[in-house]
């Protein structure tokens, strides 16, 4: 079996795959005891295991251990390249882009060649365009929501609010109104903003995904939902370079 994780800054996913077919998958936290709940007892299947990262590098070390500890077979990291299949990246210092923009976006190359937006609702939120050709546009890097809240928390004395993940965009009457309908508002105008861009350099299709993707299409963001967008541009990647 091959073990395939994706390691965001708050949470890492995970799947495993038997002749191309996910038997199991899952999600966890780095600091808590055991990373992989359920993972555990196809230990000794894994053949190979292959890594897609956006942490630290100190975080980079604690995974790593822990998967030398699991597995006796070598995991491998793979980054952002410059091109893949057809798919060229924008950046001409490609190292720098996140290792999850581009194998989002490689996951999403494969199935939608028509030209796409790829939108990653983690703990920060990414937005990626490309268009038919293949060719990247270039992208967007924004807070998070939660930390957006989290920042207004913790960075203005008086802001005191409790979180609700309301759809309201009506000018708030109290902090918590004023806070909860803000992020939803701000949210609107950009979810209107990639509506506009996709329709002017003509994209066809909008991938969401990472944790808080169900509350953007809440929110009216209407897109195709992928969970696993980067797992699967990881996986396509991973076996076109063991073949
Ligand atoms: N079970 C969950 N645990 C933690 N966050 C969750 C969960 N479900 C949804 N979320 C939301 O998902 C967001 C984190 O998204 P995701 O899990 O994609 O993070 P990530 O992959 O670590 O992020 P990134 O790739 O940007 O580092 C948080 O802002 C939170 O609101
Ligand atoms: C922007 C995030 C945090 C999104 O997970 C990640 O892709 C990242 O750390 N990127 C490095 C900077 C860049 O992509 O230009
Ligand atoms: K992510």
């Amino acid at each position: 079996m091959k073990l395939y994780v994706d390691a965001g800054n708050t949470r890492l996913k995970w799947c495993l795959d038997q002749a191309g077919e996910t038997v199991a998958s899952g999600a966890g936290v780095l600091d808590e005891e055991n990373p992989f709940p359920g993972l555990t007892r196809y230990a000794s299947d894994i053949r190979s295991i292959a890594v897609s990262t956006v942490a630290s590098e100190e975080k980079r070390g604690r995974l790593l251990d822990y998967l030398s500890r699991l597995s006796a077979v070598a995991a491998c990291c793979y980054w952002a390249e410059p091109e893949r299949g057809g798919l060229r990246n924008a950046y001409s210092d490609y190292k720098r882009m996140g290792a999850d923009r581009w194998h989002a976006m490689y996951g999403a190359w494969l199935d939608h060649k028509q030209g796409f937006a790829v939108v990653d609702a983690g703990s920060a939120v990414t937005v990626d365009y490309v268009d038919p050709h293949g060719r990247h546009l270039g992208g967007y890097i924004l807070p998070g929501l939660q930390m957006m809240l989290r920042s207004l928390k913790t960075d203005a004395a008086r802001i005191g609010f409790d979180p609700e993940q309301v759809l309201a965009t009506a000018p708030g009457k109290s902090t918590g109104e004023c806070v909860n309908h803000g992020l939803a508002w701000l949210s609107d105008a950009m979810i209107a903003r990639i509506g506009r861009d996709t329709s002017e350099f003509g994209l066809t299709d909008v991938l969401v995904t990472g944790g808080d993707a169900p509350r953007l299409i809440d929110l009216g963001l209407s897109g195709i939902h992928r969970p696993d967008l980067v797992l699967a541009g990881l996986r396509a990647v991973a076996g076109e370079e063991a073949s």
